[in-house]
């Protein structure tokens, strides 16, 4: 199976922040043009002396305004916002409007109804709304002096409000679809750019991206971390006695290893060819030293390839980070060093940077 497959979907929540960033400036641009169109409409009202319709624009005004306020939680900013215009429309259909034509507006009703609440609430919304219009043009239109939509003409508003819906509604439907598959595309070459596709670790640029927040976490706070840099012993002679798919497997097989010995919490990285780094968050030199030597051991009692004898061991060089204004880069560093001296002192060894301290 593609190891990519198995990307972690809540680690890469970059996708969610930008919808809702996106939905607030949508829910933005509906309000000032919701604010606009009442303006201009309470004003050619005012105009033409209609003062009953001046005071319910003013109203409907004032709750677009306030929905910019909300605009952040923008569940409730777009269930203000459609109901606002619902509360508009239905006002309109029961008063006749401007010269009768109320009811005509209802049309806007259905993509904005759908753009806002999606498909299953939307259809909710827009039957609440369409019982509402129904009852309003009975009990307020029909009985109005000015009204010039005939009952066919109203029929005919009523069929083209139906199929506005079910167009909207087919729109939503496939712009759900789409921006669905769009987003696990998103969230596969994420997934690509942080993972190392052999061993399905983080890569090091996922790690270092990572390593930056915990350096800055550091900074903030008194907890400390370890580092430590694992190299396989003469991988080399592994793969040249053996062959490079055997060298491979080896590698997998010492991914499991090690992130079977960590926590959740902590990092195990491909940092490239035969190396590994592992973060050990929360960390002290106790259980510094506790986790290298159950790698140790667990590295050196497992048997890599069934019906060979094949001994793999590591070198470990082990950096805690305890000091607030360390670097990624000089803490990497004096890894390195330690992994040095480890191989120096004949391998299947860990070295510490504490370890005379
Ligand atoms: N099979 C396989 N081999 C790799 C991979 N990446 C790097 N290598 C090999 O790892 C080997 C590393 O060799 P060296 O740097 O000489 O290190 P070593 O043999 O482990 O010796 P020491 O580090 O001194 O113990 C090279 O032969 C690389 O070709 C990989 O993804 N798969």
């Amino acid at each position: 199976m593609n190891p990519l497959l198995n990307y972690s979907q809540s680690d890469n929540t970059q996708g969610a922040d930008f919808v809702e960033h996106e939905i607030e400036q949508i829910i933005v641009t509906f309000a000032v043009i919701g604010i606009v169109a009442v303006a201009l409409m309470g004003t050619l009202c005012a105009y033409l002396g209609n003062y009953q319709l001046v005071f319910f624009d003013l109203i409907a005004g004032t709750i677009f305004l306030l929905v910019l306020k909300f605009r952040s939680n923008y569940r409730l900013a777009s269930t203000i916002l459609l109901f606002n215009l619902y509360g508009l429309l239905i006002t309109l259909i029961y008063s006749g409007g401007f010269g009768g034509t109320g009811p005509i507006w209802m049309l806007i009703a259905p993509p904005v109804t759908f753009f806002l609440s999606g498909l299953t609430l939307g259809v909710v919304n827009i039957s609440l709304f369409l019982v509402g219009a129904i009852v309003a043009y009975f009990f307020g239109y029909v009985g109005q002096a000015n009204q010039i939509l005939s009952p066919e003409l109203a029929l005919r508003v009523l069929l083209c409000f139906i199929l506005v819906t079910l167009l909207s509604a087919t729109y939503e439907y496939f712009k759900h679809k789409y921006s669905s598959r769009l987003s696990q595309l998103v969230k596969y070459n994420e997934a690509l750019a942080n993972l190392d596709p052999l061993t399905n670790l983080s890569n090091r640029r996922f790690t270092l991206k990572r390593l930056e927040e915990l350096f800055q976490q550091e900074k903030d706070s008194t907890a400390s971390f370890a580092l430590l840099l694992i190299d396989v012993d003469n991988f080399k002679s592994i793969n040249d006695r053996f062959g490079h798919d055997v060298g491979d497997q080896v590698l997998i097989q010492l991914s499991s290893i090690f992130q079977k010995a960590v926590r959740k919490s902590d990092i195990v990285c491909r940092w490239g060819g035969e190396e590994f780094l592992i973060v050990l968050t929360d960390a002290s030199k106790y259980s510094a030293v506790q986790l290298t030597e159950r790698l140790h051991h667990a590295v050196n009692s497992h048997n890599f390839i069934n019906e060979q004898q094949l001994a793999v061991t590591v070198s470990v060089g082990v950096q805690l980070v305890e000091e607030a204004d360390a670097s990624i880069t000089e803490s990497i560093k004096q890894a390195d060093l330690h992994l040095y001296k480890a191989k120096a002192m004949g391998k299947n060894t860990s070295k510490y940077n504490f370890e005379n301290a």
